[in-house]
Protein backbone atom coordinates (compact mmCIF):
# COMPACT_ATOMS: atom_id res chain seq x y z
CA UNK A 1 0.00 0.00 0.00
CA UNK A 2 1.21 3.38 -0.52
CA UNK A 3 0.95 5.37 2.69
CA UNK A 4 2.18 8.88 1.49
CA UNK A 5 -1.12 9.33 -0.18
CA UNK A 6 -3.06 8.97 3.37
CA UNK A 7 -0.46 12.16 4.91
CA UNK A 8 -1.32 15.52 4.16
CA UNK A 9 1.17 18.17 3.72
CA UNK A 10 0.21 21.69 5.40
CA UNK A 11 2.35 24.35 4.66
CA UNK A 12 3.44 27.52 7.16
CA UNK A 13 2.12 25.76 10.09
CA UNK A 14 2.75 25.61 13.11
CA UNK A 15 5.53 28.48 11.87
CA UNK A 16 6.34 30.05 8.52
CA UNK A 17 8.69 27.48 6.59
CA UNK A 18 7.50 24.30 8.31
CA UNK A 19 5.72 22.03 5.76
CA UNK A 20 3.73 20.08 8.10
CA UNK A 21 2.98 16.47 7.71
CA UNK A 22 -0.64 15.78 8.92
CA UNK A 23 -1.02 11.96 9.92
CA UNK A 24 -4.57 12.09 10.46
CA UNK A 25 -6.19 11.68 7.59
CA UNK A 26 -3.83 8.23 7.58
CA UNK A 27 -5.42 7.79 11.21
CA UNK A 28 -8.86 7.83 9.90
CA UNK A 29 -8.82 5.43 7.27
CA UNK A 30 -9.13 2.39 8.60
CA UNK A 31 -7.11 0.31 5.57
CA UNK A 32 -4.33 2.46 6.17
CA UNK A 33 -3.84 2.72 9.89
CA UNK A 34 -4.02 -1.05 10.16
CA UNK A 35 -1.14 -1.25 7.90
CA UNK A 36 0.52 0.89 8.80
CA UNK A 37 0.60 -0.74 12.47
CA UNK A 38 0.77 -4.08 10.75
CA UNK A 39 4.08 -3.35 9.29
CA UNK A 40 5.54 -2.35 12.87
CA UNK A 41 4.00 -5.04 14.61
CA UNK A 42 5.98 -7.33 12.21
CA UNK A 43 9.31 -5.37 12.89
CA UNK A 44 8.91 -5.19 16.65
CA UNK A 45 7.89 -9.24 16.66
CA UNK A 46 11.03 -9.54 14.79
CA UNK A 47 13.15 -7.92 17.55
CA UNK A 48 11.50 -9.86 20.80
CA UNK A 49 10.51 -6.67 22.03
CA UNK A 50 9.03 -6.77 25.46
CA UNK A 51 7.31 -3.01 25.93
CA UNK A 52 6.89 -0.05 23.87
CA UNK A 53 7.46 3.21 24.70
CA UNK A 54 6.41 6.42 22.46
CA UNK A 55 7.02 10.32 23.49
CA UNK A 56 3.22 12.60 23.59
CA UNK A 57 1.26 12.75 22.03
CA UNK A 58 1.31 11.21 18.38
CA UNK A 59 3.73 8.64 19.45
CA UNK A 60 0.86 6.88 21.60
CA UNK A 61 -1.12 6.80 18.52
CA UNK A 62 1.79 5.04 16.72
CA UNK A 63 2.54 3.11 19.90
CA UNK A 64 -0.47 1.80 21.65
CA UNK A 65 -1.89 -0.14 18.90
CA UNK A 66 1.77 -2.06 18.42
CA UNK A 67 1.46 -2.78 22.06
CA UNK A 68 -2.37 -4.50 21.84
CA UNK A 69 -1.50 -6.55 18.98
CA UNK A 70 1.79 -7.84 20.71
CA UNK A 71 0.59 -8.78 24.27
CA UNK A 72 3.04 -6.01 26.19
CA UNK A 73 2.81 -2.44 27.74
CA UNK A 74 3.25 0.82 26.40
CA UNK A 75 4.53 2.94 28.64
CA UNK A 76 4.35 6.95 27.79
CA UNK A 77 6.96 9.65 27.79
CA UNK A 78 5.62 13.06 28.48
CA UNK A 79 5.97 16.27 28.34
CA UNK A 80 7.36 17.93 32.42
CA UNK A 81 4.46 18.19 34.76
CA UNK A 82 2.33 15.25 33.35
CA UNK A 83 3.45 12.36 34.99
CA UNK A 84 1.79 12.20 38.78
CA UNK A 85 4.86 9.83 40.22
CA UNK A 86 8.62 10.31 40.78
CA UNK A 87 10.06 10.31 36.81
CA UNK A 88 13.25 11.35 35.24
CA UNK A 89 13.75 13.82 33.03
CA UNK A 90 15.18 14.82 29.94
CA UNK A 91 15.23 18.39 27.50
CA UNK A 92 15.62 18.45 23.89
CA UNK A 93 15.51 20.05 20.97
CA UNK A 94 12.68 20.51 18.25
CA UNK A 95 12.14 21.21 14.00
CA UNK A 96 9.96 24.32 16.29
CA UNK A 97 10.88 24.80 19.69
CA UNK A 98 12.46 23.30 22.74
CA UNK A 99 11.00 21.13 25.53
CA UNK A 100 11.50 18.74 28.11
CA UNK A 101 10.32 15.29 28.78
CA UNK A 102 9.17 12.42 31.17
CA UNK A 103 8.98 8.95 31.88
CA UNK A 104 8.21 7.47 35.48
CA UNK A 105 10.81 5.76 37.35
CA UNK A 106 9.39 2.35 37.57
CA UNK A 107 8.04 1.92 33.86
CA UNK A 108 11.11 -0.29 32.81
CA UNK A 109 12.92 -2.80 34.09
CA UNK A 110 16.92 -3.36 33.59
CA UNK A 111 17.18 -5.26 30.55
CA UNK A 112 13.93 -5.05 28.85
CA UNK A 113 13.70 -4.70 25.33
CA UNK A 114 12.18 -1.80 23.98
CA UNK A 115 10.48 -0.85 21.10
CA UNK A 116 10.18 2.98 20.42
CA UNK A 117 7.45 4.21 18.58
CA UNK A 118 7.06 7.67 16.93
CA UNK A 119 5.20 9.03 13.60
CA UNK A 120 7.89 11.21 12.88
CA UNK A 121 11.54 11.39 12.51
CA UNK A 122 12.60 15.28 12.05
CA UNK A 123 15.75 16.64 13.58
CA UNK A 124 15.68 13.63 16.10
CA UNK A 125 15.52 15.49 19.38
CA UNK A 126 12.19 13.89 20.99
CA UNK A 127 13.75 10.57 19.39
CA UNK A 128 17.19 10.77 20.91
CA UNK A 129 15.79 12.21 24.76
CA UNK A 130 13.33 9.25 24.70
CA UNK A 131 16.45 6.80 24.05
CA UNK A 132 18.16 8.28 27.05
CA UNK A 133 15.53 8.05 29.28
CA UNK A 134 15.00 4.56 28.48
CA UNK A 135 18.53 3.64 28.55
CA UNK A 136 18.98 5.44 32.25
CA UNK A 137 16.17 3.33 33.47
CA UNK A 138 18.20 0.40 32.00
CA UNK A 139 16.02 -0.31 28.97
CA UNK A 140 17.70 -2.18 25.57
CA UNK A 141 16.35 -0.12 22.53
CA UNK A 142 15.75 -2.88 20.37
CA UNK A 143 14.20 -0.78 17.45
CA UNK A 144 12.38 2.20 17.05
CA UNK A 145 9.60 3.11 14.19
CA UNK A 146 8.20 6.03 12.68
CA UNK A 147 5.70 6.47 10.06
CA UNK A 148 7.57 9.31 8.36
CA UNK A 149 11.07 10.30 8.02
CA UNK A 150 12.14 14.05 6.97
CA UNK A 151 15.86 12.94 5.55
CA UNK A 152 16.44 16.62 4.67
CA UNK A 153 16.65 17.38 8.59
CA UNK A 154 18.56 14.39 8.91
CA UNK A 155 17.66 12.86 12.39
CA UNK A 156 19.16 9.82 11.16
CA UNK A 157 23.13 11.10 12.56
CA UNK A 158 21.67 11.15 16.11
CA UNK A 159 20.49 7.48 15.66
CA UNK A 160 23.74 5.39 14.22
CA UNK A 161 23.61 3.38 16.47
CA UNK A 162 20.17 1.79 16.58
CA UNK A 163 17.86 -0.32 14.35
CA UNK A 164 15.30 2.15 12.76
CA UNK A 165 12.28 1.64 10.81
CA UNK A 166 10.81 4.02 8.59
CA UNK A 167 7.50 3.82 6.61
CA UNK A 168 7.98 6.98 4.33
CA UNK A 169 10.59 9.17 3.36
CA UNK A 170 10.39 12.96 2.65
O1 LIG B 1 12.59 14.77 15.45
P1 LIG B 1 12.10 15.98 16.18
O2 LIG B 1 12.69 17.25 15.64
O3 LIG B 1 12.26 15.87 17.64
O4 LIG B 1 10.55 16.15 15.85
C1 LIG B 1 9.63 15.10 15.84
C2 LIG B 1 8.64 15.21 16.94
O5 LIG B 1 7.85 16.41 16.80
C3 LIG B 1 6.46 16.07 16.86
O6 LIG B 1 5.96 16.10 18.17
P2 LIG B 1 5.58 17.43 18.97
O7 LIG B 1 6.67 17.73 19.94
O8 LIG B 1 5.19 18.50 18.01
O9 LIG B 1 4.38 16.94 19.89
P3 LIG B 1 2.93 16.30 19.62
O10 LIG B 1 3.16 14.87 19.16
O11 LIG B 1 2.34 16.33 20.98
O12 LIG B 1 2.21 17.12 18.59
C4 LIG B 1 6.42 14.65 16.34
O13 LIG B 1 5.26 13.96 16.76
C5 LIG B 1 7.67 14.05 16.91
O14 LIG B 1 7.49 13.55 18.23
N1 LIG C 1 7.32 18.90 9.58
C1 LIG C 1 6.69 18.24 10.55
N2 LIG C 1 5.46 17.71 10.33
C2 LIG C 1 4.81 17.05 11.31
N3 LIG C 1 5.29 16.88 12.54
C3 LIG C 1 6.51 17.38 12.80
N4 LIG C 1 7.26 17.36 13.92
C4 LIG C 1 8.41 18.02 13.67
N5 LIG C 1 8.43 18.47 12.41
C5 LIG C 1 7.25 18.09 11.83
Amino acid sequence: MDLKQYITIVPDWPKPGIKFKDITTLMDNGEAYKYATDQIVEYARERQIDVVVGPEARGFIIGCPVAYAMGVGFAPVRKEGKLPRETIKMQYGLEYGKDVLTIHKDAIKPGQRVLITDDLLATGGTIEATIKLVEELGGVVAGIAFLIELSYLDGRNKLNDYDILTLMTY
